[in-house]
């Protein structure tokens, strides 16, 4: 697995009390799978991913990407692997508005170091993933709020990660913009064998992925079966 999250428990202060954002969540993603996280507004879907990208540390459980348990690792360590291993996508794309599309890919290689003709390659290969090849000068005003959200899918796989967490990539796209971003994520999820786990209110797109798995309260729902991209499949996990 290279995401496992395993009794994990968040709280947050609230007054003097707790609010419990995250309930004993177990949720294992694998490599090359694409799970839905759906569920209603403040039930803890952003909290999990906080969790999953190392951004926040969980009360207590485990979580381990790659086989690698974050509890294990001191700050820098988990900085470290987050810059590594991770990519997030955002609601908005979230590109600075000076760049071109070529430009903010080089931007996450030259801050990670990579070489430049390396990067340089690498960018020009993902712009042509995400169908942008002809873009790649162009700035952001310039784009499709598609086009943007596929810069972001891009940027997001500079780092060649092995775990992609995705919040909201379609709320602001229409049906078929939106449904282009998902069947891409999913694509390239299979392709390049990354574990993907994608936070959606938008159900259009669910029988895209692999997987679907409910938040309510910061629990994740039983098992429910669901017709998913690639047959009939299951929902894993979970109390
Ligand atoms: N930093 C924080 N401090 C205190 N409470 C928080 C904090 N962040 C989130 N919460 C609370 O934790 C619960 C879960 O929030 P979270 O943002 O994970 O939900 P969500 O499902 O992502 O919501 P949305 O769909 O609206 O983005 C909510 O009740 C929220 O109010």
């Amino acid at each position: 697995m290279t995401l496992s999250l395993t009794d994990v428990r968040l709280t947050y202060p609230d007054g003097d009390r707790r609010l419990v954002a995250l309930a004993d969540v177990d949720l294992h993603v694998a490599a090359g799978e694409l799970v839905a996280v759906t569920g209603p507004s403040g039930s803890g879907k952003s909290s999990l991913l906080a969790v999953a990208g190392a951004l926040i540390t969980a009360e207590s459980g485990t979580v381990t990407i790659g086989g690698v348990d974050l509890g294990a690792l001191d700050q820098p360590a988990r900085d470290r692997l987050r810059r590594e291993q991770i990519g997030f996508v955002f609601q908005q794309a979230n590109l600075l508005g000076s760049l071109t599309a070529l430009d903010q890919l080089l931007l996450v290689a030259h801050i990670s170091r990579v070489p430049r003709a390396v990067a340089r390659e690498r960018a020009q290969r993902l712009l042509d993933r995400v169908g942008l090849a002809a873009k790649a000068g162009k700035r952001p005003h310039q784009l499709s709020g598609g086009e943007r959200q596929r810069v972001g899918v891009a940027r997001a796989l500079m780092g060649e990660p092995s775990l992609l967490l995705v919040d909201e990539p379609t709320s602001a796209l229409d049906h078929d913009r939106g449904e282009t971003v998902v069947r891409m994520l999913r694509d390239i999820t299979h392709e390049n064998q990354v574990a993907t786990v994608m936070v959606t209110h938008d159900v259009q797109h669910l029988h895209l992925t692999d997987r679907v798995v409910t938040m309510h309260d910061g629990q994740l729902t039983p098992a429910q079966p669901i017709v998913t991209g690639r047959g009939a499949g299951t929902v894993a996990a979970v109390r």
